[in-house]
């Protein structure tokens, strides 16, 4: 309670036996960083608990007020029905053995992760109105890999039948459309100014999403460590999935399989030509720049493949 900021809303503020609680974290981006596969491995942990839908509070149903949010019911992305109840502590200690960790006995950390609210201007200053304590986290990965990865679901889902080129290039010439969505979600300096007003860089977690997929381990612990939870995920949790071309994940020691995302994640993108590499590669550039000098990180973009 004590580190409830003034004005803000009391994120503990469930009696003992009510288990529904406003999240302490939230993955707020970015789409196709690979925040399915962080929200799942996070999951993993027995203190976490997380719906697993996208709740979309802070965009779509905010003004369902904050009890609907903290007791909310969680909407089904392609249906838009309501789901199972968000947030439950008791399912994921009921789900899970406690860790082993000495001094943290299990204290359930409620988290959701919802990748668009990275780049709505409004959902800064609502999440800081319901916590200005919460920690924030958001997956990065090569903007141009990104913008490929967000194009091939698009197309994927019939939203469009224009090719990557075409929906790029304004009139054929080499001018990259900017105010295509798949292109303006990478700029992300832009999108994180309109963060830094309201959160201190302290308090946002950047996960490189290529490490993410090459070395899940490491990025793990480092969530944890910035979430505060005693360490658990560790090697035993993966296994590189050569078929599917991405790690897959034990939940239990006791399981015999390790399960892998599902078929719209990890999905076969076009093969573009070098020509529109180099200039998306180019265009990103400075925004890429600009970021690393923002965060004080240099991610290494573009990726070599
Ligand atoms: N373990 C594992 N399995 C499958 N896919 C993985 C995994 N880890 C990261 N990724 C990458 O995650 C990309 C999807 O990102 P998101 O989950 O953020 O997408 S979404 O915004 O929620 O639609 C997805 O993008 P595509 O490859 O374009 O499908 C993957 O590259």
């Amino acid at each position: 309670e004590s580190s409830v900021a003034h004005g803000a809303v009391d994120l503990s503020a469930s009696d003992t036996k009510t288990v529904k609680r406003l999240p302490q974290a939230i993955i707020i981006g970015v789409k196709k960083g690979g925040t399915r596969a962080l929200l799942e491995y996070l999951r993993l942990h027995p203190n976490i608990s997380a719906p697993g839908p996208e709740v979309h509070f802070f965009d779509r149903y905010h003004d369902r007020g904050l009890n609907w949010y903290r007791g909310s019911k969680c909407v089904d992305e392609v249906s838009g029905r309501f789901l199972a109840v968000c947030g439950e502590q008791t399912a994921a200690k009921n789900r899970r053995p406690k860790s082993n960790a000495a001094d943290d006995d299990g204290e359930q950390m409620t988290i959701e992760k919802t990748p668009c609210y990275f780049v709505k201007r409004e959902v800064p200053a609502r999440i800081h109105r319901m916590s200005s304590a919460i920690k924030l986290i958001v997956v990065v990965r090569d903007p141009s890999t990104r913008a490929i990865s967000d194009y091939t679901q698009s197309f994927s889902k019939g939203r469009t039948k224009r090719s990557f080129d075409e929906m790029l290039f304004h009139d054929g010439k080499e001018k990259i459309n900017e105010r295509w969505s798949a292109v303006r979600i990478g700029m992300y300096a832009k999108h994180l100014s309109k963060w830094l007003p309201y959160f201190p860089l302290e308090q946002i977690h950047f996960v490189n999403g290529e490490e993410l997929i090459n070395n899940p381990v490491n990025e793990m612990q480092a969530v944890e460590r910035f979430l505060g939870l005693p360490s658990f995920i560790s090697d035993d949790h993966f296994n590189f999935n050569a078929t599917k071309g991405f790690p897959c994940v034990k939940r239990r020691h006791t399981d015999t399989d390790f399960r892998c995302l599902g078929a719209t994640k990890g999905r076969t993108h076009p093969s573009l030509s070098a020509r529109t590499l180099q200039l998306l590669n180019q265009f990103y550039a400075r925004h890429n720049k600009l970021f690393y000098e923002m965060t004080g990180r240099d991610f290494g973009w573009p990726e070599k493949l």
